[in-house]
């Protein structure tokens, strides 16, 4: 058997023209350009490329994109100090603080400081509970577009088997709260589950979230399941000095026995931009009072 590719470079860019035409709609209506507010600290050339994309994206979909970028060394009550500036801004619809921070910072303070109607990565902890409790709020980019996908691929996911390889706050755990309310049957696995092998072996759903290129093995793969690859693993490629995307999924092996799987690059991390934009928009017209079917993007 060979998987079907899930195309989440095109379902991404099928994503932000949607969120464009409602980002049109909500300038005519509030007479301002919904905005997006991205925080860097630090060098750090991957989260650089990342926030250089999230600020062309914004601006293609007729969205503002402000950027601030601070040294390595700023301190947590000036990077605060910029959190509560935007929280304040009524330009500035969502505020997104680029992870990870520098070590002699706390990240969930920093993350606790951000108004949770404009906590567009769905972080905060109010966003947790919401999402756990069934309240509307911001659900986390990586997951919610993991469920886009694999919707479209399944149509209805209810009863079906899912492990969720990873328990990280930003995917994992979130996406296993995803799963549980599309009601799926969740396992959740990590560094300490014995025998990973046989667990994933069971899945009707298979999502990579650990972060160790290449570790999820064709052989554990139920034949037919859909594999969501979430891993960006940069190793060295095949020639000297070069070097490439994996995800967590030996995609060779896997291929040849899933159903369908994304693959890396082009699969969840597309994704995970366009979402952000979706959640912008949707931040900015709650935030504004303007109504918005949600459910059309
Ligand atoms: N495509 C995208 O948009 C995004 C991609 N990513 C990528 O996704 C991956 C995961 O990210 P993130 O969740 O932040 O990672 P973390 O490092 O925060 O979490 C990794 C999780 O994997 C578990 N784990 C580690 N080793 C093993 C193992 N040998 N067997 C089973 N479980 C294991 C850990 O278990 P334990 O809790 O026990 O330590 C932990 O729960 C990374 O490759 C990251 O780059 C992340 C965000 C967005
Ligand atoms: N506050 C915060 N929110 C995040 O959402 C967040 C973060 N911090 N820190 C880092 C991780 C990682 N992340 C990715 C986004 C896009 C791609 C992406 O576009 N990947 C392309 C390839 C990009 C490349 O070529 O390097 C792809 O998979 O096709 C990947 C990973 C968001 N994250
Ligand atoms: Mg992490």
């Amino acid at each position: 058997m060979t998987a079907q590719i899930i195309d989440g470079k095109a379902f991404a860019a099928g994503l932000r023209e949607r969120v464009g035409k409602v980002a049109a709609d909500f300038e005519a209506k509030a007479g301002r350009k919904a905005g997006l507010a991205v925080v860097l600290v630090g060098e750090d050339p991957a989260s650089q490329v990342y926030v250089r994309n999230k600020g062309k994206q914004t601006i293609a979909c007729g969205m503002e994109s402000f950027e601030h970028k601070l040294a390595a060394d700023t301190s947590e009550a000036d990077l605060l100090a910029v959190v509560e500036k935007l929280n304040a801004d009524p330009a500035v619809d969502g505020i997104l603080v680029q992870l990870p921070l520098p070590s002699h910072m706390n990240e969930q303070k920093v993350i606790a400081a951000i108004n949770p109607d404009k906590d567009v990565d769905g972080f905060h902890v109010v966003n947790v509970g919401r999402l756990s409790t069934g309240l509307p709020g911001f659900v986390p980019c990586t997951p919610l577009g993991c469920v886009m996908l694999l919707k479209d691929q399944l149509g209805s996911l209810s009863g079906l088997d899912a492990v969720v390889v990873g328990r990280s706050n930003i995917v994992g755990k979130p996406m296993a709260q995803l799963l549980i309310a599309e009601s799926c049957t969740v396992t959740v696995a990590h560094s300490r589950t014995q025998d990973l092998p046989e667990v994933v072996r069971r899945a009707d759903i298979v999502v990579a979230a650990v972060g160790r290129p290449e570790m999820i093995k064709g052989e554990w793969i139920k034949p037919g399941a859909t594999v969501i690859d979430v891993g960006i693993n940069r190793v060295a490629g095949a020639e000297e000095g070069k070097t490439r995307l994996v995800g967590d999924v030996d995609f060779g092996s896997a291929s040849e026995v899933a159903g369908a799987i994304t693959p890396v690059p082009g699969g969840v991390g597309p994704m995970t931009i366009a979402v952000l934009l979706r959640n912008t928009i949707v931040a900015a017209h709650r935030n504004a009072g303007i109504a918005l079917d949600e459910s059309t993007i």
